[in-house]
C-alpha cells in the first residue's frame, strides 16, 4: 500500500484545481475529506484534518495526533501539524487552509508566529459532520482572533517567525575532540557510534532551525526508522508560551507526513540537542514522551553550546 500523502507538489495541485474548475484557495476544502482520516485519534476518535496552501503553491496536510498514557497538553492539533508540516518543508509563508472544525483558542494562537497571521485566510469546512456549519467562504485569521498577543508583544520586528529561515549558531561541545563521537559529546565509541554521529548531526540541523526566541533554548531531534530512514523535529515557540510545540512532538509530525503509515514502534533510535545549562530543558519531557510511544527506541540526548 503507498504510505499517506501529507503534501501535494505544486504541480499536481494546480492541475487538480484546474480539473476541478476551481482556484488553488478553493482546492483546500476539497481536499478535507481525505486528510482527516489520516489523523491518529487513539483518544478521542475526533478526528480533525486541515489543508493548507503555501507561497510555492504546494498544498500540505495538518492532522490531530494523540498520545495515550500522557496528559492532553502533550496532543498535537491539526493546526500545529500544519505549521509545522510546512517549516519541515521550508515554506516560507501559509496564505490559506481549509480545516474540518472551527480552530481552537490554543491554534489561533499557536498560528500567530508565522509574519502576517492575521491575514491568513481560513475556511471552516467540516465534512462527514452534518452538526457543524461550514463557512460561506475563507476570511481572515484576525476575525477568528481580534486583539491577538503575538509575537509583536515581546520581540523585534527584524526577529525571523516561525517560518523563516533560523540560524541558532548551536555547536557541539567537544570536550574531548579527537575521540569518540558527538553523540556522546566525545565520551563514547564502539560499533553504534558512527549510527548516532549521524543522528545527531541532524538532530544539531533541527536545533539550528528552531523557533525559540522566547527562551533562546532551542532544541532538535532526529529519529531513524528501522529502514534507516531519518526524521528531523525543531522545537517552536509561541509567544503565549503554553502553545508551543516540543521537538520530539515536531519530530513525530515528520515521522507521520513522511513515513510509511505505520506505528511509532517504528523508530529505533532518538537523539535530543540542546544547550548545556537551557532554562528551558526537553530531556525530562522527551524521556517520558519517547518512552512511552515507542518504548524500544534509545533516546540520547546531546548538549551542544551557541557562538
Ligand atoms: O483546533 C483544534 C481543536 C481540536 N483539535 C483536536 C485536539 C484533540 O485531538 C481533538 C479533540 O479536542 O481535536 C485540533 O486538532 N484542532
Ligand atoms: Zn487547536
Amino acid at each position: 500500500m503507498d504510505p499517506p500523502r501529507f503534501v501535494i507538489e505544486a504541480s499536481e495541485a494546480a492541475s487538480l484545481a484546474k480539473d476541478a474548475g476551481v482556484s488553488l484557495t478553493d482546492l483546500l476544502p476539497t481536499l478535507v475529506g481525505a486528510a482527516k482520516p489520516l489523523a491518529r485519534t487513539p483518544i478521542s476518535r475526533y478526528n480533525v484534518g486541515a489543508v493548507g496552501l503555501g507561497s510555492s503553491g504546494r498544498v500540505f496536510f495538518g492532522v490531530n495526533v494523540e498520545f495515550p498514557g500522557l496528559p492532553l497538553h502533550h496532543s498535537i492539533h491539526a493546526e500545529q501539524f500544519l505549521a509545522t508540516n510546512l517549516a519541515l518543508h521550508r515554506e516560507p509563508r501559509l496564505l490559506a487552509f481549509a480545516v474540518s472544525s472551527a480552530p481552537c483558542g490554543h491554534c489561533r494562537q499557536f498560528l500567530q508566529e508565522i509574519r502576517d497571521a492575521p491575514d491568513i485566510q481560513i475556511r471552516i469546512f467540516p465534512v462527514d459532520d452534518p452538526d457543524q456549519e461550514a463557512d460561506p467562504a475563507f476570511g481572515p485569521l484576525s476575525r477568528l482572533l481580534p486583539r491577538r498577543f503575538g509575537p509583536g508583544d515581546l520581540l523585534d520586528k527584524e526577529m525571523p517567525l516561525l517560518l523563516e529561515p533560523h540560524h541558532n549558531g548551536l555547536t557541539f561541545l567537544t570536550r574531548n575532540p579527537g575521540h569518540g563521537t558527538a553523540a556522546c559529546n566525545g565520551f563514547c565509541d564502539g560499533p553504534e557510534a558512527d549510527d548516532y554521529d549521524e543522528l545527531a548531526a541532524a538532530a544539531l540541523e533541527a536545533a539550528n532551525a528552531s523557533h525559540a526566541p522566547y527562551s533562546k533554548c532551542p532544541s532538535g531531534v532526529a529519529i531513524v526508522d528501522r529502514d534507516g530512514k531519518v526524521y528531523k523535529g525543531s522545537y517552536e515557540e509561541s509567544a503565549a508560551y503554553n502553545p508551543s510545540l516540543g521537538p520530539v512532538q515536531a519530530a513525530l509530525v515528520a515521522y507521520v507526513a513522511g513515513g510509511r503509515g505505520g506505528g511509532y514502534e517504528g523508530i529505533a533510535r532518538a537523539v535530543l540537542v540542546e544547550k548545556e545549562g537551557a532554562v528551558v530543558r526537553q530531556e525530562h519531557t522527551a524521556r517520558i514522551l519517547l518512552g512511552l510511544v515507542s518504548p524500544k527506541c534509545e533516546l540520547r540526548v546531546v548538549h551542544c553550546g551557541s557562538g
